[in-house]
């Protein structure tokens, strides 16, 4: 049987929270928001009429014309895709592949948009080249050459409630995950291919390791309706740390994965676990509202309250429950209302990692 003339697919993957408190760039949790890109290859056709073959078309979240870019060479998907793709001499995409994204993982809230962008792409590289050989692990890999916290890709990637480190790497290859973004992933990528190879990702950059859930705790997240770009709430974080709120974090990292694996959940534990001193007090210029929310938000004040962080980078809040979600809501929007802040909120559960449906 030769090559079917239309291929199509879809490619699921979650949202996520990362840091859970104290895990700074090292926990993260998937969740049930889920970023679909609708893939077809129509292999019938002789040429394309779209650059890098590729026709690239988006609904959800961010849909006023100029927010997320249609062009293959600048979108942060199909640059992802493209990146996988250059690094196994595959200039661009198969003649003629439709991506039409649907998002509805809000922009820059701290809910993983950016890793979810990541590692779908990797993934619709990974197919549309038909590179089977590359598993989770070595797209792992690829996705942290593009983000390199590894939280929000990881838990993305392989779904649930995970906790993801890098391994030393020999001294050559801690020079090429340093290699400048803009190296890695050229924008446009498309104006700057020489037919030069990427530079590809070391083996083994990352890893992570699964924790367990306790079936009875759901996520609140709470969404401010404004943006906190990521790379400007990593430039409010202080280069040096007070030991002693290093150790702080550290003690309630090492109970945090047991705290919510455990069934019945102990609320007074976990509200501890999840206290932090590394990145939260820094971001609250970014996010007014965000130390009165965390400090006043606790088991004893609130009934079905396990804790309450910041998601990610933020803004979004999320209150960990084992029940009353809606009135936790709506106590943490009235704060926010106070800084006259309009939020939404949704009820999330954990998820599982991204996923390729085979529609035809
Ligand atoms: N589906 C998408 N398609 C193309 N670009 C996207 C998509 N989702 C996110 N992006 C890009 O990522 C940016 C948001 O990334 P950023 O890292 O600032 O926030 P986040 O990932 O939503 O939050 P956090 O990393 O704190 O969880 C968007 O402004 C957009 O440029
Ligand atoms: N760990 C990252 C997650 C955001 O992408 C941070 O807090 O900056």
């Amino acid at each position: 049987m030769g090559t079917p003339t239309m291929e199509s697919f879809t490619i699921r993957t979650p949202c996520s929270s990362a840091n859970i408190g104290p895990g700074f760039d090292v926990i993260g949790l998937a969740l049930s928001v889920y970023l679909e890109l609708r893939v077809t290859i129509d292999r019938s056709k002789p040429s394309s009429e779209h650059p890098l073959n590729c026709r690239v078309t988006y609904e959800g979240e961010g849909d006023e014309p100029g927010e997320i870019p249609l062009d293959p060479s600048e979108n942060l998907i199909t640059r992802a895709a493209l990146y996988v793709l250059r690094c196994h001499d595959q200039r661009a995409f198969p003649v003629e592949t439709h991506v039409h994204i649907a998002n509805p993982i809000p922009l820059g809230r701290g809910l993983g948009s950016s890793g979810a962008a990541v590692v779908a792409g990797v993934m619709l590289g990974k197919v549309v080249g038909g590179l089977d050989h590359l598993d989770d692990s070595r797209l792992f890999d690829f996705c942290l050459m593009i983000e390199r916290h590894p939280d929000n890709v990881g838990a993305a990637l392989f779904g649930g409630f995970v906790g993801t480190y890098l391994k030393p790497l020999a001294p050559e290859d801690v020079a090429r995950v340093e290699i400048p973004l803009s190296e890695v992933l050229p924008s446009p990528a498309g104006g700057v291919d020489t037919g030069e190879r990427p530079p590809e990702p070391p083996f083994g950059i990352g890893h992570h390791i699964k924790f367990p859930w306790a079936k009875e705790i759901k996520a609140v997240a709470i969404i401010p309706n404004f943006e906190v770009a990521t790379a400007k709430a990593r430039e409010v974080l202080p280069r040096l740390y007070p030991i002693q709120d290093v150790v702080f974090n550290m003690q309630r990292i090492a109970l945090l994965p047991v705290a919510l694996g455990q069934s019945p959940p102990d609320p007074e534990l976990i509200n501890l676990a999840m206290q932090d001193k590394l990145h939260q007090q820094y971001r609250q210029t970014l996010i007014p509202g965000l130390q009165e929310i965390v400090d006043s938000m606790t088991p004893a004040t609130q009934k079905g309250l396990l804790g309450v962080c910041l998601s990610g980078a933020g803004p979004t809040i999320l209150a960990l429950a084992t029940s009353n979600f809606e009135e936790i809501a709506e106590r943490i929007i009235a704060r926010f209302r106070k800084e006259n802040i309009d939020c939404r909120w949704k009820l999330l559960e954990p998820a599982e990692g991204t996923k390729v449906i085979k529609t035809q």
